[in-house]
């Protein structure tokens, strides 16, 4: 939109980045410039894809054409939209969480119970790619072109050319497979995520814990695209060292991906889904609001889910076992409204003197899910 008079925002300041000395995981880092040079370079991204998402389920992208001022820009229009919308708009616009299992829309602090009766303090509005479908308060108005192009392109290019990879690494006949489980032009539930965090000023890290912002989770998209932000609160449970929590760097103008529930199902486990949670941040980065945003991609509602070993020969060297009996595998569209609808209804780990287990599963309808800490 070079040459245009861009719509007024209310310009979110982020953080300082961390002087402390943090944990952080080393994920491998896939340069997208190489991804257009030929074919020999797609298949070393997609050698980098399958080393990833098998031993951690989250990697690192840069240079995949979306700018870092880009992204700051699109928090920005997140930030004012949580800034301009009066509370009854948002009211009005909140998403029908509990009645429907949709996310598009407002969730409102405080929706999801975290440990102990402690419950969250985030506020999200969530995106349709089809725009009719999101509530439009109207402090989002002016921004919509914007928002448009850039969940278009991160759903048509980005999104689509990590699903090549995946299809590569899983050597797929097809090259577009996992694309046309995508298809731009039906109806799915995926959604583009504007996320912030309030400051708690929460004292609890005197026994060295830090307090928790949100529980440890695998995503239930397919795929998960966060735009890297300064804020070190993202910690990922890492497979490789002892499911130790560490901090995820930022990289401005990066997206890290992580694999959520259903690409776990899709390869039996052979590529993992990231266990994620959000905490304090270091005691130089507290007292600060955290903005975001994140595209989190399901395929099209009725595409079934299950292993697809009849799809894939490295999943049958793999030896993976299927995930779902054919007669429980969900459509994507049952899968997400009835996670949607549940999450964060109960304490994963009840109150005190509750459950201690690092891990406990829970039912949705015919399959389950896991929660961690
Ligand atoms: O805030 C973050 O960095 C991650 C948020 C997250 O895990 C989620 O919304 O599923
Ligand atoms: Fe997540």
């Amino acid at each position: 939109m070079a040459g245009q008079t861009l719509p007024e925002v209310d310009h979110f300041v982020p953080v300082e980045s961390s002087k402390e000395a943090i944990d952080f995981v080393d994920l491998k880092v896939l340069d997208f410039s190489k991804y257009d040079i030929g074919p020999e370079e797609r298949k070393q991204l997609a050698e980098q894809v399958r080393q990833a998402m098998t031993t951690q389920g989250f990697f690192t992208i840069i240079n995949h054409g979306i700018s870092q001022s880009e992204i700051e820009r699109q928090v920005d229009i997140g930030h004012t939209i949580f800034k301009r919308t009066t509370a009854e708009e948002k009211e009005l616009a909140r998403a029908p969480i509990v009645e429907k299992g949709s996310y598009f829309g407002f969730k409102p602090r405080g929706h999801w119970r975290l440990i102990e009766g402690k419950k969250d303090n985030i506020e999200n509005f969530n995106v349709s790619r089809d725009m009719e479908q999101t509530p439009q308060p109207t402090p989002m108005k002016p921004f919509i072109p914007e928002i448009q192009k850039f969940v278009d392109f991160t759903h048509k290019d980005i999104l689509f050319k990590i699903y090549r990879l995946f299809a590569i690494a899983l050597e797929i006949d097809e090259e577009d497979f996992f694309v046309k489980l995508h298809d731009y032009n039906k109806h799915d539930e995926s959604w583009l995520r504007y996320m912030e965090y309030y400051d708690e000023k929460d004292p609890k890290d005197s026994n060295g814990e830090k307090a928790l912002w949100l529980g440890g989770h695998q995503d239930l998209s397919a795929l998960s695209l966060l735009f890297s932000q300064p804020m070190s609160s993202l910690q990922v449970r890492d497979y490789d060292d002892d499911s130790k929590w560490k901090y995820v760097a930022h990289t401005p103008g990066a997206i890290i991906v992580n694999a959520g529930e259903i690409v776990k199902w899709w390869t039996g486990d052979y590529f993992k889904a990231a266990i994620h949670r959000v905490v304090q941040p270091p005691q130089d980065q507290r007292g600060h609001d955290r903005s975001s945003v994140f595209y989190f991609a399901v395929p099209n509602d009725d595409v079934v889910i299950n292993t697809l070993l009849e799809e894939s020969p490295v999943l049958r060297a793999a030896g993976v076992e299927r995930a779902h009996k054919p007669e429980n595998a969900p459509t994507s569209k049952e899968w997400v409204n009835a996670r949607v609808q549940m999450t964060g209804q109960k304490a994963a780990f009840g109150d005190e003197g509750g459950n201690k287990e690092n891990s406990v599963v829970e039912k949705v309808g015919k399959v389950t899910t896991t929660w961690f800490r």
